[in-house]
């Protein structure tokens, strides 16, 4: 039985658009996933996150494995429970996290020894105790334990790398075993190398997945090298299951990935900003710190139907910044994430109706450069 299954409902050029269909519930594709790193979407409840439209979120396997640990979570019922969120749940395998938060981290053929960044303990992440912590965690998508080289790297750094990733997805498919309902995606490495991408691609296809991440990418590169990269590597990946870019990204970034044939993304950037001020909207960004919006009683976005911009003013939004108030990290975050659904949702619409290049062009056509 498919663990999960891949309906598509369109197609526009490369970008596609359709349903992931799992146990717990449907996927609209291109989907953006919210981060819940330590179990919760930072200043949101998880019944405002899917207000927001969101259709699955992302947890963090390294946060969670040290506090409050996946065995806890998995007493306790398991992380959909455990944070009051019944739809689908996706959850990374640590790796990437382990190598930018642990200290004293070493890797081997085996996996990665790290001291936690929280109390200095130390721990262990292999392909195989990752499964297990995902499984103990009872996400409905499973990540393989690979290794993100940091950029700028050179040819035989990525390829080593590549290669170890590969290993270790292999490992990873066998120590997930059949879990019927829960779904194992692999990760494609190869950083900027088209060939190396491609051997990765086709070792993975090998391998077998329920779906396919293009990983290695918002690492520093740039956006003009991840395209030249997305220029190529969904293609090398399998037609028929869903593309992943992680860790993507700012609006245009997200656009981008979808005119070149990515069905998902995760990015922390809409609700950490909001946390810090920076709002997207329609016409571009602004941070709701400056003075000049003491005064403004408009909306933040006089497009968007979310609480922020219906209920209050951009001069309300200056002042519990200003004052620090919980309610400011609440509705810039509420705000941010609405938006990121809202794009997601034009681009589905446009490429079922085959304009998504008129989408795209009223999208960058809005967007003043700069602070609006
Ligand atoms: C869990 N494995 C895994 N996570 C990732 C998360 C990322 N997050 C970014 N930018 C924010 N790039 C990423 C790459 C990977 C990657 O190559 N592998
Ligand atoms: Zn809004």
């Amino acid at each position: 039985m498919a663990q999960i299954s891949f309906e598509k409902l369109g197609q526009d050029g490369k970008a596609r658009t359709g349903v992931i269909h799992t146990t717990r519930g449907d996927i609209r594709t291109p989907a953006f996933m919210p981060v819940g790193t330590a179990a919760t979407v930072k200043a949101m409840m998880p019944e405002s996150v899917a207000a927001t439209g969101a259709d699955i979120l992302l947890g963090n396997t390294y946060h969670l494995m040290l506090r409050p640990t996946a065995e806890r979570i998995a007493r306790l019922g398991g992380l959909h429970k455990f944070m009051n969120w019944d739809k689908p749940i996706l959850t990374d395998s640590g790796g990437f996290q382990v190598m930018s938060l642990a200290d004293l981290r070493k890797l081997t053929e085996r996996g990665v020894t790290f001291k936690s960044h929280i109390d200095g303990s130390k721990h262990e992440i292999t392909p195989e105790r990752s499964m297990e912590i995902q499984a103990l965690l009872g996400s409905d998508i499973v990540m393989c334990f690979d290794e993100c080289p940091a950029l700028p790297a050179d040819r035989d750094r990525i390829a080593t790398s590549m290669e170890l990733s590969m290993r270790w997805a292999k490992r990873s498919k066998e120590a997930f075993g059949d879990r019927p309902g829960h779904a194992l995606f692999g990760i494609q490495q190869g950083g900027l190398e088209q060939d190396l991408r491609g051997q990765s691609a086709e070792a993975l296809r090998e391998i077998g997945f329920d779906g396919y991440a293009v990983g290695g990418l918002a690492v520093g590169e740039g956006q003009e090298a991840m395209f030249g990269c997305l220029d190529y590597a969904p293609d090398q990946l399998p037609e028929d299951k869903p593309r992943y870019l992680m860790g993507v990204g700012k609006p245009d970034d997200i656009v981008g990935a979808v005119k070149r044939g990515i069905d998902m993304m995760d990015c922390v950037l809409p609700s950490r900003s909001g946390r810090t001020g920076q709002v997207f909207t329609r016409a571009g960004v602004l941070n709701i710190k400056n003075a000049r919006h003491a005064d403004d009683p408009r909306p933040l976005d006089e497009n968007c139907a979310c609480p922020a911009c219906t209920k209050y003013s951009r001069a309300y939004l200056h002042h519990v910044f200003r004052s620090q108030e919980m309610i400011s990290g609440m509705l810039l975050t509420w705000h941010n994430l609405r938006y990121f659904q809202d794009i997601m949702d034009g681009m589905r619409q446009a490429i079922a109706a085959g304009t998504f290049a008129a989408w795209e062009q009223d999208f960058h056509a809005g967007r003043a450069q700069g602070d609006i």
